[in-house]
């Protein structure tokens, strides 16, 4: 391992999709592994695909993408192969979003994905001192009343999951759509969390806060164009996991130096840094982390509040939190 400052700082990842962790090399070994057909001549063709014009054009790939994942074994060598990767670059701890729905049409079932990622999982722990949380995301291009029997179908795995959030297509898809949902997550003991203002606009945001009661905002980089959200968000201490290198790949900003992320930083909002889908944006979270550093020239003290906004806000229990902390001040 790498022993320079930003492998050392314990990076705690809030934003991440596991299904866009599938690097092109774990993408066409599970191809021949599980018979399927692959759009792309080889490795190199897959990355070269990777550009992309917004959230759509990437999204209709990624959906591409995880139709090699069809057994456990392929969710478990998935999430190891990301886990791996991010230890070496010192990530300690792990919130994933999962999909369900993009594997139930494909005629996967939910055990399939839930007996792979737990079984990561636990070697994250045991083997990587990883410690890992899952979030149960519904697509929000899909009817609401799919959502509801995905909340009542995943019953048994409940326990594995810290809360449900919201992904894919935003435009059209107000956080509003999702009200009784996230109404029943939050009496089954849920928490909640939803991307909104990535491409969907600042009033999404408020809609996602007032409607579905999340405790975060996954992306929510819109809401610099809305003073009094951005307002709201800092007295509430709202967290925002925002994902720099995503927002520049899916063309949310033109370049890094263009991001809100000092606008709201200097807002006095709660930020963290996260990678989204790093097998698709060029990069995982140190990546992130060197990026911002190098566009914004952050002090490492910066960067260590980043890493602390994490921590504090992550889904862990106490004593990972503690010791965790510790980490960070010797850092
Ligand atoms: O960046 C994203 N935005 C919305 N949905 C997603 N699903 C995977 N990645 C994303
Ligand atoms: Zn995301």
């Amino acid at each position: 391992m790498t022993d320079d400052f930003l492998t050392r700082l314990p990076k705690a990842e809030l934003h991440l999709h596991i299904e866009g962790t599938l690097e092109p090399e774990l993408m066409f070994a599970l191809a021949e592994r599980n018979g399927v057909s692959l759009p792309y001549a080889d490795i190199e063709a897959a990355r070269q695909a990777y550009d992309f014009s917004d959230l759509q054009s990437f999204l209709d790939l990624y959906y591409q993408g995880m139709s090699v994942l069809v057994r456990a074994r392929d969710f478990e060598d998935l999430a190891m192969d990301y886990f791996r990767r991010a230890a070496a670059e010192g990530v300690v701890h792990i919130e994933m979003h999962v999909d369900p729905q993009a594997h139930l049409s494909r005629g996967v079932a939910l055990s399939e994905v839930m007996e792979g990622l737990t079984a990561a999982c636990a070697k994250a722990r045991s083997e990587l001192d990883i410690s890992t949380a899952m979030i149960l995301a519904f697509l929000r291009d899909q009817p609401a009343a799919d959502a509801m029997q995905l909340l009542e179908d995943s019953t048994p795995w409940h326990d594995h999951f810290s809360a449900v959030g919201l992904d894919s297509a935003e435009r059209g898809n107000p956080p509003s759509k999702f009200q009784e949902v996230f109404a029943r997550a939050r009496e089954l003991g849920l928490e909640r969390v939803a991307h909104a203002g990535e491409e969907g606009p600042p009033s999404y945001i408020r809609e996602a806060l007032d409607e579905l009661q999340v405790c975060r905002i996954d992306h929510g980089v819109r809401a610099i164009e809305d003073v009094e959200l951005m307002e709201r968000l800092a007295d509430e201490g709202t967290v925002l996991t925002v994902c720099p290198l995503s927002n520049v790949r899916l063309k949310v900003v033109e370049r890094l130096e263009d991001h809100g992320l000092p606008t709201l930083i200097d807002a006095g909002l709660v930020v963290t840094i996260n990678s989204d889908d790093p097998a698709y944006f060029g990069g995982g979270m140190r990546d992130n982390f060197a990026a911002c550093q190098r566009a914004f020239g952050w002090s490492n003290e910066t960067l260590k509040w980043l890493a602390g906004n994490a921590i504090e806000a992550a889904f862990m229990d106490e004593e990972r939190r503690q010791a965790l902390r510790q980490r960070l001040v010797e850092s």
